[in-house]
C-alpha cells in the first residue's frame, strides 16, 4: 500500500477540516494509507506524522480552523531542517504530500521537491485570495460571510448614531476581501492596496450626500493601504464632519463554521489533488478557474502577482 500525507501551512482557513475529512476518505478509497502531519512544516521537522483514520476525521466537518494545526516555520526555510523533514518522511515511506496553504507554502514545497523529490499537490487555502492562477482559494467564502455579517451589524449602529465606520479587513497586500465585501455590503468607500487614492477627491461628494440626507458612512478598507484605519476615521471627523469609529475585524475573519461552498470546494480540491498525484503529476497546484479545475506549475502560481478581477474593480464607486 502506498502512503500519502497532508499538512496545513500558513494562515488557517475554514474549510481545512472538511478537506482533511475528505483526504482520509478518498485516500482510503484509492487504496492509500493517509497520514496527518501536525503543525505544518514544523511537524515535518519534528516528526509529528501519524496515520489518520476515519475516527480522526469524524465530527470535524462543521469546525473552522484545522484539527491538525498550522504554522509558519522559520526552520523549513533552512536546508538542514528540510533534510530532517525528508528523513522523517522516508522513515514512514511517504513520498506524496498534499499541502493546504498559500503562495509561501507552495514556494517552500517547490524547493523541498527540487531537493528531495517529495511529490506534492498544493491546494490554494488562504483567506487573502492572493494566489495567481486560481480564482478561488479555500476559505474565502467563509471569510467573506463573516465580514458580511460584521458589516451588517455595524450598519445598524452606524445608522442609529449617525457615524462613519471604518472597517478594516485582512488580505495582506491583496484587496480582494475588502473589494468584494464593500460591493456586497453597499459601502460608500472602499480602499485597497492595488488602487491609488486621494481622500480629498471624495470630500465634495460626501459633503453633498450629507446635505441630501445621508446620515452615516460605511468605509471598508484593506490592511496594506498607505494609511492606518485611524487616519481614515480622523479624515471623516475633520473633513466630512461625522463622528467616526474604527473596527478592525482581525482574526475573526479566519474562523467560523465553513460555508456550504467551502465544504464542497474542499471535497473537490482534495479529490483533484489526489487524482493528480496518482496520475503522475509530481509537482503542481490544483487551481479553480472559469474553465474548472486545472493543475498549474509552481512557477505560474508563486512567482507572479495575483491581479484583481477587472470587472469587480469596475463596480467600485467613484468619488
Ligand atoms: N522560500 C521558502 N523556502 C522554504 N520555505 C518557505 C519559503 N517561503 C515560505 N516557506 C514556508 O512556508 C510557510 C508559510 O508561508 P507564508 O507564511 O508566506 O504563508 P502562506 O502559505 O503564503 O499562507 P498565508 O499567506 O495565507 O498565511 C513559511 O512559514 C515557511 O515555513
Ligand atoms: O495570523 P497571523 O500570523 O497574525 O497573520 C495574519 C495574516 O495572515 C492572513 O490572515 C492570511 O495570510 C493575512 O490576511 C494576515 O495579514
Ligand atoms: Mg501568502
Amino acid at each position: 500500500m502506498k502512503n500519502i500525507a497532508i499538512l496545513c501551512s500558513g494562515g488557517d482557513v475554514s474549510g481545512m477540516n472538511p478537506a482533511l475529512k475528505q483526504f482520509v476518505e478518498y485516500s482510503l478509497q484509492n487504496g492509500l494509507t493517509p497520514y496527518f502531519v501536525y503543525d505544518g512544516f514544523e511537524g515535518l521537522i519534528d516528526n509529528k506524522i501519524e496515520i489518520a483514520t476515519h475516527k480522526d476525521a469524524a465530527g470535524i466537518i462543521n469546525r473552522g480552523g484545522t484539527i491538525i494545526g498550522s504554522a509558519r516555520s522559520k526552520r523549513f526555510m533552512q536546508k538542514e531542517f528540510r533534510e530532517v523533514a525528508k528523513k522523517n518522511l522516508d522513515a514512514l515511506s511517504i513520498d506524496m504530500l498534499l499541502v493546504l496553504g498559500g503562495d509561501g507554502s507552495f514556494r517552500g514545497m517547490d524547493i523541498f521537491y527540487k531537493e528531495h523529490g517529495i511529490k506534492f499537490c498544493g491546494i490554494p487555502s488562504t483567506i487573502d485570495n492572493d494566489i495567481n492562477g486560481t480564482e478561488y482559494c479555500l476559505g474565502v467564502d467563509t471569510a467573506l460571510n463573516v465580514i458580511k455579517d460584521s458589516i451588517d451589524n455595524i450598519r445598524d449602529t452606524a445608522a442609529s448614531f449617525s457615524r462613519a465606520f471604518v472597517i478594516e479587513t485582512m488580505g495582506r497586500n491583496c484587496g480582494y476581501l475588502a473589494l468584494v465585501s464593500a460591493l456586497c455590503s453597499g459601502a460608500e468607500l472602499c480602499l485597497i492596496p492595488e488602487i491609488e487614492y486621494d481622500l480629498k477627491e471624495y470630500e465634495k461628494s460626501f459633503k453633498e450626500q450629507i446635505k441630501s440626507g445621508r446620515k452615516y458612512f460605511i468605509a471598508v478598507v484593506s490592511e496594506g493601504i498607505k494609511e492606518e484605519s485611524s487616519e481614515i476615521a480622523e479624515w471623516f471627523e475633520e473633513k466630512i464632519g461625522l463622528e467616526s469609529r474604527v473596527t478592525i475585524l482581525g482574526h475573526t475573519q479566519r474562523g467560523g463554521n465553513p460555508t456550504i461552498y467551502d465544504r464542497l470546494m474542499a471535497y473537490k480540491f482534495v479529490n483533484h489533488a489526489i487524482d493528480g498525484l496518482l496520475g503522475g503529476r509530481d509537482e503542481s497546484v490544483i487551481c479553480y478557474t472559469k474553465k474548472g479545475f486545472e493543475y498549474k506549475s509552481i512557477d505560474e502560481i508563486a512567482n507572479k502577482k495575483y491581479e484583481l478581477d477587472s470587472e469587480l474593480l469596475g463596480y467600485l464607486k467613484k468619488f
